[in-house]
């Protein structure tokens, strides 16, 4: 299940369960004749109800849907106004479930804003209306449950982000894999369209990599790996981005990179990997293919296809060299040339 299904079935639960207490709340204060209390339930049933619509109407950007924002603050604040235009008897009772649902349908650091404004304004009425005792007494414990709500929250959040990290990171290099690689070429890709920007790529591969692991071991390629990926880091500048693929080998994402760019750039980690002495292995030397995107290039196939006979017509050539592939293939020439 994505995040933002998620998202839209605990909030159409948290407002339905919200629905029914506040419902039920209205029925008892109508039943005990405290008409004002049952104005007051009324009016929060319709705000969470218009909370559930709003969940099902943005069910497609749940992760981004600013109104539940207003939502929560209308319902709050009318708890508030009523706190102290109605004084009515166990206002805690509202408050407590009210600050958890705030957390439960917020960003963490909003729900936590709303919530402690709601217990500042709860521990004032206290102080006013039961003394100092009570209103310490009471206060201290929303206050824990609010932290205890936002712990749990913001333990949740760090296991979603960790796991959605893990997805798409590769274990051994911490660079992204390749899972995320054609997410984001396609979004550049479209990037690249609608604001009339160049887009290079570069794939990369370490030369003799099979024979490479034979003599060094798994232990000592991972290590080289990881070293590769340290230094293309060093060497690319923000805003490009490193993915390692499988058999040693690397792709680069490089917008704003037109043909010239991606040539100066593909040439200088040629060369500066061939002149470091890498502590596994000695000395190493990579193959690059480079492309640049073209007017007819609309997804991500038509650069994979590129870039990867590009590397093809570099490894035929030798080791440690670049080529660069235009669209069209017959026009394709050497970096240096
Ligand atoms: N995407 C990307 N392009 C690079 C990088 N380094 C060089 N280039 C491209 O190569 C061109 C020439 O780069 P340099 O020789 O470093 O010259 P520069 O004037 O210092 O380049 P700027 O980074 O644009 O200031 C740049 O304009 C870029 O298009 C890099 O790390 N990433």
């Amino acid at each position: 299940m994505t995040e933002t299904r998620l998202r839209t079935h605990t909030h159409l639960a948290g407002y339905t369960l919200a629905t029914l207490f506040i419902a039920s709340l209205a029925m008892q204060n109508l039943r005990y004749g405290f008409y004002d209390l049952f104005f007051l339930a009324a009016a929060m049933t319709l705000l969470t109800l218009g909370g559930a619509g709003y969940t099902l109407i943005s069910r497609r950007h749940q992760l981004s849907a600013r109104g539940h924002l207003f939502i929560l603050a209308a319902l709050n604040s009318s708890l508030v106004a009523a706190m102290f235009a109605l004084s009515p008897p166990g206002i805690s009772h509202w408050v407590m479930p009210l600050v958890v649902f705030n957390l439960l349908i917020l960003p963490l650091r909003q729900g936590l804003a709303l919530s402690l404004s709601l217990l500042v304004a709860l521990s004032v009425f206290l102080l006013a209306a039961e003394g100092a005792i009570e209103s310490v007494t009471i206060t201290a414990g929303v206050f824990a449950l609010i932290s205890v709500s936002a712990l749990y929250i913001w333990h949740y959040d760090h296991m979603a982000q960790s796991a959605e990290d893990l997805a798409i990171t590769d274990p051994v290099t911490g660079a992204h894999n390749a899972r995320f690689l054609d997410e984001t070429l396609q979004k550049e890709i479209s990037r690249a369209i609608a604001m009339g920007h160049c887009l290079s790529v570069i794939t990369l591969a370490v030369d003799y990599a099979d024979e490479m692991e034979d003599l060094h071991g798994k232990d000592g390629m991972q290590q080289l790996l990881k070293h590769l990926t340290q230094h293309l880091f060093g060497v690319i500048r923000a805003g490009d981005t490193l993915y390692t693929l499988e058999n040693g080998q690397f792709y680069l994402i490089l917008p704003f990179t037109p043909e010239e760019g991606v040539r100066v750039i593909a040439e200088r980690i040629r060369r500066t990997i061939a002149e470091e002495r890498w502590p596994e292995v000695g000395k190493v030397t990579v193959s690059l293919g480079c492309t640049t995107r073209a007017s007819a290039d609309k997804r991500t196939p038509d650069l994979h296809r590129r870039v990867r006979a590009a590397l093809h017509e570099a490894q035929k050539r030798g080791a440690d060299s670049a080529w660069y592939s235009k669209e069209d293939q017959s026009r394709a020439n050497a970096v240096e040339s």
